[in-house]
């Protein structure tokens, strides 16, 4: 480099600090407006995540940006991420509690990590949070006194049994409810169990969510849905989004959505074990997908192995989706051992058609994902 080019370099980085420096005062300013509606939204009740807030916002800001000369996208991609700093700093501001005479909760398993997060939810809305354990049951009984609602969080191997032999003596008006990730079973325990109001639900993600604003919980109504309607809506205050599903048609998608994703991605993790794989090697030659992959794959195996299990494990017929997949996946090796490049173009096209538009839908939210593993690259 000349000695003129270096000086104009540092002259323009000079002036890009200034400008990162004014974009981080700005940046504290409108974090320090996110904290006052988030009071505002507290006192009032409202939800943490307002959607019609965030089109509004998000359209006239891409017309701005467009205006300017600025990418409608760039801009978009900012104040995405900025509201998903907003919701972290509103919830520290707590909830409002939607049913204050409701009488205390009970979390069992609430020494797990989604246990821990409900009760950190409930507490931050002003609840009455009490947490059973293994090691509790023996003053289970003073816990469920006066208990407004007893939320099980047990790893599913357990949770039937648990309803059926521990909890048929609850105060008939307390709500009960689940968190497992499979759905008629508990349900069914628990109607069976309990004469009282009786909902099912399951948090489509895991604890490691920093907010739960625009997170799915999937509801499965048991008994008496009016007595547990403020639960429904505190759900919403947190910012997720409650589906309303049929236990067994909920049970039918997790066999795909959750046993057979989980398993193939073990196989995958335990396929790059036993090849002795060297992982940096592999990071080093990765393309943006291959190492979204890995993350999906790797951050498995830094889970508990009992989680997994559970899950897995949990519906009987989740053996046969799973061995579908395994037929399928022996018979698309069968067009590489015979060399039929033909066949497996056939058999491409015909799932590009099943896919149709969401085929278009999935390439550009991929790229967009794809995008931020790439940004992440310091190297
Ligand atoms: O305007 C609100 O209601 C806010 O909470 C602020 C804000 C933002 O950061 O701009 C954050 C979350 C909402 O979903 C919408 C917008």
């Amino acid at each position: 480099m000349t000695e003129k080019t270096t000086a104009e370099l540092e002259n323009l980085r000079g002036l890009i600090d200034g400008v990162d420096s004014q974009l981080l005062s700005l940046l504290r300013k409108r974090l320090d407006l996110v904290a006052q509606v988030g009071t505002v939204k507290h006192a009032a009740g409202l939800p943490i995540y307002a959607p019609a807030r965030e089109a509004a916002m998000l359209g006239k800001r891409r017309a701005e940006a467009e205006a300017m000369g600025v990418s409608p996208q760039l801009i978009e991609d900012i104040l995405r991420r900025l509201m998903r700093e907003s919701y972290m700093s509103e919830k520290d501001v707590g909830f409002k509690q939607v049913n204050p005479e409701l009488g205390h909760i009970v979390i069992i398993g609430g020494q797990g990590q989604l246990g821990r997060l409900f009760a950190q939810m409930f507490a931050l809305s002003g609840y009455e949070v009490r947490l059973l354990d293994k090691d509790d049951w023996d003053h289970a009984d003073e816990l469920f006194d006066g208990a407004g609602l007893v939320l099980v969080t047990v790893p599913i191997a357990t949770t039937c049994s648990l309803i059926r032999e521990r909890l048929d003596h609850l105060p008939e008006h307390c709500i009960l409810a689940d968190l497992t990730s499979v759905k008629g079973a508990p349900l069914k325990a628990m109607l069976e169990t309990h004469k009282g109001p009786v909902v099912g639900l399951h948090p489509m993600f895991g604890p490691d969510v920093g907010s739960l604003a625009k997170q799915v919980v999937v509801v499965c109504h048991g008994r008496a849905p009016e007595k547990y309607q403020w639960l429904m809506e505190q759900i919403g205050i947190w910012g997720a989004r409650l589906v309303e599903a049929d236990a067994g048609r909920h049970d039918k998608a997790m066999q795909l959505v959750q046993a057979m994703r989980h398993f193939s991605s073990f196989v995958y993790g335990l396929n790059l074990c036993r090849e002795q794989a060297d992982i940096d090697t592999l990071l080093e030659f990765s393309s943006p997908i291959y190492r979204l992959e890995l993350a999906m794959v790797g951050r498995l195996f830094a889970q508990s192995g009992e989680l997994y299990a559970d899950i897995i494990f949990a519906q009987e017929e989740s053996l046969t989706a799973i061995s579908d997949f395994i037929d399928n996946y022996r018979d698309a090796l069968e067009l590489l051992k015979t060399g039929d490049r033909a066949g497996f173009i056939a058999r491409f096209n015909e799932v590009s058609n099943w896919f149709g538009n969401y085929s278009q839908q999935f390439l550009t939210e991929s790229r967009a994902m794809l995008q931020s593993v790439n940004d992440m690259r310091s190297v």
